[in-house]
């Protein structure tokens, strides 16, 4: 079933047109790599999908319903969570607090029953800390509940990401260069880390990704952009052989990387 649709979506900056007439359907459950060289548009998908850049054109639907022009946060409680390429933590507070505050994100409670403490407030607070510790929990970071989150090394910080995403309860996780500063060993780590949170969470992943060796391991299907234009969609196998894809890439080194 579609999840998450893109439909002729445009973005221009003055003169720069980011990205250009892209389309996107993403199945319930898939696994899907967005790639491309240095300043191709891919962030700025991402930030058309969360309403952080407003569409020149085009739309962007979610479960059949219109999200496009929604506010960022509306479009969190809809569904749609994200990592960023630069990493954005609380760095001053710990790795527990990072995972509570996303989770605050969802709270039902009201602004009245929180300043007097009313018990419906003092429960959903229990069930808050109970959740972002069971997720530190699923992204092994439980040790590290304590430790401000601008202490830990960077491949932590970036679980420590995916965990606040997590809090949100999404259906759509966009991760952004997740394995950026990690070491081979992590990012294979974080590869099955990936495939077990997306079975876990019944999670749909778009996944920006500048190492290859992820990309092409996990991904079910991979889009190639290149200056804001789709020059290739398919399997891995395919995007690989691609000569479009070469030449997009050629002396970046990237693709075999
Ligand atoms: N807020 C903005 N204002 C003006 N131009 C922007 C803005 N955001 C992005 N761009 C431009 O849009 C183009 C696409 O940028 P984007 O960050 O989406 O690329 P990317 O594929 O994510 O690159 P990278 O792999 O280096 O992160 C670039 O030319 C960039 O300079």
């Amino acid at each position: 079933m579609s999840l998450l649709k893109l439909e002729h979506v445009t973005k221009r900056f003055g003169g720069l047109t980011a990205v250009s007439d892209f389309n996107l359907d993403l199945q319930e459950g898939e696994l899907v790599g967005l790639i491309g060289p240095n300043g191709a548009g891919k962030t700025t998908i991402f930030n058309l999908i969360t309403n952080t850049y407003l569409v020149s054109e085009g739309k962007i639907i979610l479960g059949g319903k219109d999200i496009t022009g929604m506010k960022t946060d509306k479009i969190t409680a809809e569904g749609i969570a994200r990592t960023f390429q630069n990493i954005r933590l609380f760095s001053e507070l710990t790795a527990f607090d990072n995972v509570r505050t996303a989770c605050h994100l969802r709270l039902k409670s009201s602004v009245l029953s929180a300043v007097f403490g009313l018990p419906g407030y003092r429960k959903e607070e229990k069930e808050i800390d109970d959740k972002a510790m069971a997720l530190l929990k699923t992204l092994d970071l439980e040790k590290y509940k304590n430790d401000l989150a601008g202490s830990l090394p960077y491949g932590l910080q970036r679980k420590l990401e995916i965990s606040r995403a997590l809090a949100t309860n999404p259906k759509v996780l966009l991760l952004d260069e997740p394995a950026a500063g990690m070491n081979p060993e992590e990012t294979l780590a974080l590869a099955a880390l990936i495939l077990r949170i997306r079975k876990e969470f019944n999670l749909t992943v778009l996944l920006i990704e500048h190492d290859m060796s992820l990309v092409m391991t996990i991904c079910e299907r991979i889009i190639v952009l290149d200056h804001g234009v789709t020059i290739a969609h398919g399997l891995p196998k395919e995007i690989q052989n691609n000569p479009e894809v070469i030449t997009a890439y050629l002396g970046t080194g990237d693709l075999y990387a």
